[in-house]
């Protein structure tokens, strides 16, 4: 498609055969059911992700992690007590022929029971930010995602980002942008009335998800990126190579900086920004 197409990014070879079905879900609330189940359920207990009449639109990439994002929201409505409804939306950016076959597979094997629709974004994204198409893609790619779960009749929007990626967007902010900011497990969308973000494999690690994955023996699309794929800069990946080093000298390392988060000491803090407004301590420091 494009010449500033990358060669892509890495991809998960699995284990072995693709696991039937039945033995796929059964995993999930047996071998992993500490590191996966019980972190999805905690999850969306200690954020309050999920209440009573919901519909939530859960985006599926086609990769790893939004895959699993399904099967546990499934499961979840099988066995827990939530009373909500779900649809599972695809959004085709403009994905190869060859990827898009793939992503119907996995689907179909899994019995997850997806709405794709066509957004054309890597087409526009190329188009309009050569240098840098990552920001647009992903600024268009949550708009459309957000539209088609409002066409659908969905108040929550449920992404599969996870522990590792809470993390890494701490220290990217800290370490390139100079503030600190992470990733919210819920979150209000602003142009979107109405209609609210949410993350539930927050508090899942993606060691686990790779394990899961690769012993279930599905090929998950890996970015399926085909404007820039792993030819930009990645800072992303940067930092994860960095968190990785930092835990060979400090092995809690990710945990105090996700548990850093969770406890900003306010009185300890020079400068903030609330709702859009700049606050600094010396004008409350006589009070
Ligand atoms: N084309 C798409 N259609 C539907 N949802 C998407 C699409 N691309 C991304 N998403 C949603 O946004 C989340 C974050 O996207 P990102 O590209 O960062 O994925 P990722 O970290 O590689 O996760 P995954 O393994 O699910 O692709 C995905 O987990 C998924 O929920």
């Amino acid at each position: 498609m494009s010449e500033i197409a990358g060669e892509g990014c890495e991809q998960l070879i699995p284990m072995g055969e693709r696991k039937l079905l039945e033995e796929i879900e059964r995993s999930l609330i047996t071998k992993y059911r500490k590191n996966i189940w019980s972190k999805f359920t905690k999850a969306i207990k200690e954020y309050n992700l999920i209440e009573e009449g919901d519909k939530i639109a859960i985006a599926i990439s086609g990769g790893k992690d939004s895959l699993l994002m399904a099967k546990l929201f499934q499961e979840l409505h099988r066995h827990g007590t939530a009373n909500f409804q779900m649809e599972f939306i695809v959004m085709d950016p403009g994905y190869h022929e060859s990827i898009k076959a793939l992503l119907v597979d996995n689907c179909k094997h899994l019995e997850i029971p997806v709405h794709i629709f066509e957004a054309r974004i890597f087409e526009v994204a190329e188009k309009m930010a050569k240098e840098y198409p990552c920001f647009m893609c992903a600024k268009m790619r949550r708009g459309a995602l957000y539209q088609k779960a409002q066409e659908l009749g969905c108040n929550k929007l449920a992404l599969g980002h996870h522990y590792n990626d809470v993390i890494e967007t701490t220290m990217l902010n800290l370490l390139y942008t100079g503030n600190f900011k992470t990733m919210l497990p819920k979150l209000k969308s602003t142009n979107f009335e109405g209609m609210e973000i949410i993350r539930p494999l927050y508090l899942i690690e993606e060691e686990a998800i790779i394990d899961f994955t690769e012993s279930s023996g599905i090929w998950p699309l890996n970015c399926a990126c085909m404007v820039a794929a792993k030819k930009i800069g990645n800072k992303r990946h940067q930092v994860k190579d960095l968190i990785k080093t930092l835990k060979t000298s400090i092995s809690d390392a990710d945990k105090s900086i996700f548990r850093a988060t969770h406890n900003v000491n306010m009185d300890c803090i020079l400068g903030w920004q609330k709702d859009g407004e700049k606050h600094s301590y010396l004008d409350f420091y006589e009070e």
